[in-house]
């Protein structure tokens, strides 16, 4: 008889992807199907099968399946897409348009034909513009196609605030708006250690250079890795997403959602508070930003539409 176990399918089976699955089956959040190209269908099973082998040890029920063969993702209830190239350093996301755009294309072909009923969520970057490209391919809801930078972004800022402060980084929360680029908009105001405002327990001065940090922290890591980008905290912030759609919990987590009139923005995809629950992103949160953060967030915008002009 077969499970009842949620399926999820991971696109790209490289560090993001294979991340992404292991943290999904260590939490028991569904049942994982990892695709990648057909030269890499060994690999991929080899990955699949090996992290199958580390649940007896770590007592999580959840089968992980490598393939290259999209009929095997049929009827999955999420996909998360992580196919397409990294950065490098001295590369920007945006150096990556051209080449993931074409792969953001024929990905959704396959995700449509084989889970017409799916919720999408893309990572490959530049993340704004690949998930307006996923959902323009896909012909979804926007309800059903978002994308993830902003739990990553906000998880930086949060440790770097927990850093500074030598607290629990439990007690940290942050809030992180805008394109995923350099230009992010973190929103102190909106940031908290245990309920008490950031800017009374840190300096400006020290607020100032975490923001930077936090703005910084993906081309932080590719210069320390020296050969590709983030893929731990990254896999992460898509296994809460994932979570949080699956059992339908109605989290407040940032996504990147296509904005018609929210926020003054209409047509493009970008960071946003948002509720995610068991239909994909149920509702986008509109706050009252002050004149310095909704201009700092107007040039992030502008940043993403110069990304889509590319595309077009
Ligand atoms: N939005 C975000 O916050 C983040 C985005 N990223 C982005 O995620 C993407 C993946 O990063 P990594 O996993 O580190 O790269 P990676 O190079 O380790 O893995 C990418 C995988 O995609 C596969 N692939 C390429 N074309 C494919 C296709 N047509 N179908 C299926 N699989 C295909 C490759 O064979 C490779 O295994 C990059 O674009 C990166 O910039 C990474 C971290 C954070
Ligand atoms: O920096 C990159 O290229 C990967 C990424 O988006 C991140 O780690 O924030």
């Amino acid at each position: 008889m077969a499970n009842k176990r949620k399926k999820i399918s991971v696109i790209g089976g490289g560090f993001t992807g294979a991340t992404t699955a292991f943290i999904l089956g260590q939490k028991e959040i569904g049942d994982v199907v990892l695709v990648d190209i057909p030269q890499m269908e060994n690999p991929t099973k080899g990955k699949a099968l090996d992290m199958m082998e580390a649940s007896p040890v770590q007592g999580f029920d959840a089968a992980i399946t490598g393939t290259s063969d999209y009929a095997d993702t049929a009827g999955s209830d999420v996909v998360v897409i992580t196919a397409g190239i990294a950065r490098k350093p001295g590369m920007s996301r945006d150096d990556l348009v051209n080449t993931n755009a074409g792969i953001m294309k024929s990905v959704t072909k396959e995700i449509v034909k084989h889970s017409p009923d799916c919720t999408i969520i893309v990572l490959t970057n530049p993340v704004d513009a690949m998930t307006y490209t996923v959902l323009k391919e896909s012909g979804f809801p926007k309800q059903r196609v978002i994308g993830q930078s902003g739990i990553l972004d906000t998880a930086r800022f949060r440790t770097f605030v927990a850093m500074e402060l030598n607290l629990s980084v439990k007690d940290v929360t942050g809030f992180v708006l805008g394109g995923h680029g350099d230009d992010m908009v973190p929103l102190v105001r909106y940031s908290y250690a245990g309920g008490i405002p950031l800017e009374k327990l840190i300096s400006k001065e020290r607020l100032d250079a975490i923001v930077e940090r936090t703005r910084k922290g993906g081309g932080e890591i590719v210069n320390l890795l020296g050969n590709g980008s983030a893929y731990y905290a990254p896999a992460a912030s898509l296994v809460e997403m994932v979570e949080a759609i699956v059992k339908d919990q109605r989290r407040v987590l940032p996504s990147i959602a296509y904005l018609e009139g929210e926020y003054g923005y209409n047509g493009i995809c970008l960071g946003v508070p948002t509720i995610l629950g068991g239909n994909g992103l149920e509702e986008i949160i509109e706050l009252e930003l002050t004149v310095e953060e909704k201009s700092a967030l107007d040039q992030s915008a502008e940043s993403v539409k110069a990304v889509m002009k590319v595309l077009a």
